[in-house]
């Protein structure tokens, strides 16, 4: 039998893992497989699990916050100016078609993600640059490495309802990622 510490809830991530400072936005450890237990009966569809196809990268291995979507197609013109902006502890959902043909993050964004206080990126897509992702504080999800770039079109969509590997994500919806998982929710949990 699975072992649940209360510890595990209430000690925050960056303490837990011995990260040398308290990150911008302290996340705190909810685990998905907790949070599964407390949800598996819940057929209403306000409680959704991402289908385990994502890498984890960037030196956060569990976050969680407020979603906020970019929908575009090797086209990465939207996900730079989101990064670019105040997160305030968001979790940035990008809708890349699942295109494995291009990366849509690489260690820039990741940077400019971890500076103005992001918690996460999930990318239904790839990323570039894995050294310089797994060196900032910030969570990072994505389909697999890709080095080539994206052009910069200034196509896409922000902040509307986008479907990640058929599974609706909306902005608002709350998101928890952790080492088991992604687990999204039409509230806080
Ligand atoms: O700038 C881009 O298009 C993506 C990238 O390589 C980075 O974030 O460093």
């Amino acid at each position: 039998m699975r072992h649940r510490s209360l510890l595990r809830r209430t000690i925050p991530l960056y303490a837990q893992k011995g990260f040398p400072s308290m990150p911008a936005h302290p996340t705190p450890a909810i685990s998905t497989c907790d949070l599964c237990d407390a949800h598996k009966g819940d057929d209403s569809g306000a409680f959704r699990v991402l289908p385990p196809v994502f890498q984890s990268y960037g030196a956060l291995p569990a976050f969680s916050g407020p979603v906020s979507t970019v929908k575009c197609f090797e086209d990465n013109t939207l996900v730079k100016a989101a990064v670019d902006s105040p997160g305030n502890g968001r979790v940035l959902v990008v809708d890349a078609g699942a295109s494995l043909r291009r990366a849509l993050v690489g260690g820039n964004l990741a940077a400019s993600a971890a500076r103005n206080g992001w918690a996460g990126i999930v990318v239904n897509g790839c990323v570039r640059d894995v050294a310089e992702l797994n060196a900032e504080r910030v969570g990072i999800r994505a389909l697999a490495l890709m080095p080539l770039p994206t052009e910069k079109r200034g196509e896409g969509l922000s902040d509307v309802a986008v479907q990640v590997q058929g599974v609706w994500v909306r902005p608002g919806d709350w998101l928890y990622a952790d080492a088991d998982g992604i687990v999204i929710s039409d509230r806080a949990l």
